[in-house]
C-alpha cells in the first residue's frame, strides 16, 4: 500500500463524497445541467491560475533538484496543456481567456486554492504534496471511472477524455509516486495525523467545488 492509498483509507468517507459527488454521477451520465458545467469551468480556470501558484511554491519549497523536475512537470501540465482545455471548451460559450481571467472567484474557490497554499507556505513538501494530492490523482481517477461510459455525441465528452487520457493519467501517476517518496523521506508517526488531516480537507474542498457547480444550476432555474 502507498502513502496515497493509506491516506485515503483514512479519509475515506470524504475520499468518496468527492470521487462520487452528484456532480460527478450527472456528469457522468451526461444529464448535468449546462449552466453548472460552465460554471464550474469558469471557476476551475481560476482555481488552476492558483493551482499553478501552488505547483511554483513547491519548486520553492524543493530541497533537492529530483523534487523541483517534478513540481515543474506538473505546473507545465497545468499551465501548457490543462488550462487550454478549458479555454477550448469555454469558446464554444463564446467566452474567452479574457472574460475568464476576469471572472471574479467564487468563496469556494478561494477556499480550496488558499488552504493549498497556504499548507504550502506553513508547512513543507510533504504537507503542500498532500494538499495538492486529492485535486491531480482525484480527477484521473474520476475519469478514468467516468470513460467507460463515454459514447460519440456525449456532452461531457472532451473533459473526460482529456482527464481520462494517457497525459494526464501519467501526471497523476507521477505525483502519485513523487508523494510516496516523499512520505518514506519526511513522514514520521509524530506527522501522520495532521498529514492526513490536511488530505481529507482537500478532499472535502474539492466536494464543496463540485457542489459549487450544482448550486449555481439550481440557482438558474
Ligand atoms: C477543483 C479541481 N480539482 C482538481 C483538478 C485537476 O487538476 C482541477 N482542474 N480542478
Amino acid at each position: 500500500m502507498d502513502i496515497f492509498d493509506r491516506l485515503r483509507q483514512a479519509t475515506l468517507a470524504d475520499w468518496t463524497a468527492y470521487v462520487e459527488h452528484p456532480f460527478v454521477r450527472e456528469l457522468g451520465a451526461g444529464t448535468l445541467p449546462q449552466a453548472a458545467f460552465r460554471t464550474y469551468l469558469e471557476q476551475d480556470y481560476l482555481f488552476l491560475i492558483q493551482f499553478a501558484r501552488a505547483n511554483a511554491l513547491a519548486i520553492y519549497k524543493s530541497r533537492t533538484l529530483a523534487d523541483m523536475r517534478e513540481a515543474k512537470g506538473t505546473l507545465g501540465a497545468i499551465l501548457d496543456d490543462e488550462m487550454h482545455l478549458h479555454v477550448r471548451l469555454c469558446a464554444r460559450w463564446g467566452m474567452t481567456r479574457d472574460d475568464l481571467e476576469r471572472a471574479a472567484e467564487h468563496p469556494a474557490t478561494v477556499a480550496y486554492t488558499r488552504f493549498v497554499l497556504d499548507c504550502g507556505q506553513s508547512g513543507d513538501l510533504l504537507d503542500l504534496n498532500a494538499a495538492l494530492a486529492p485535486c491531480v490523482i482525484g480527477y484521473a481517477e474520476i475519469a478514468r471511472a467516468l470513460a467507460p461510459s463515454l459514447h460519440d455525441d456525449h456532452p461531457y465528452r472532451e473533459w473526460i477524455a482529456d482527464y481520462a487520457g494517457e497525459a494526464y493519467q501519467g501526471v497523476a501517476a507521477r505525483a502519485r509516486g513523487h508523494l510516496d517518496r516523499l512520505a518514506e523521506r519526511y513522514l514520521t508517526p509524530a506527522r501522520l495525523g495532521q498529514v492526513q488531516e490536511i488530505f481529507a480537507t482537500a478532499c472535502r474542498l474539492e466536494a464543496d467545488f463540485w457542489q459549487m457547480g450544482l448550486d449555481s444550476a439550481r440557482r438558474a432555474h
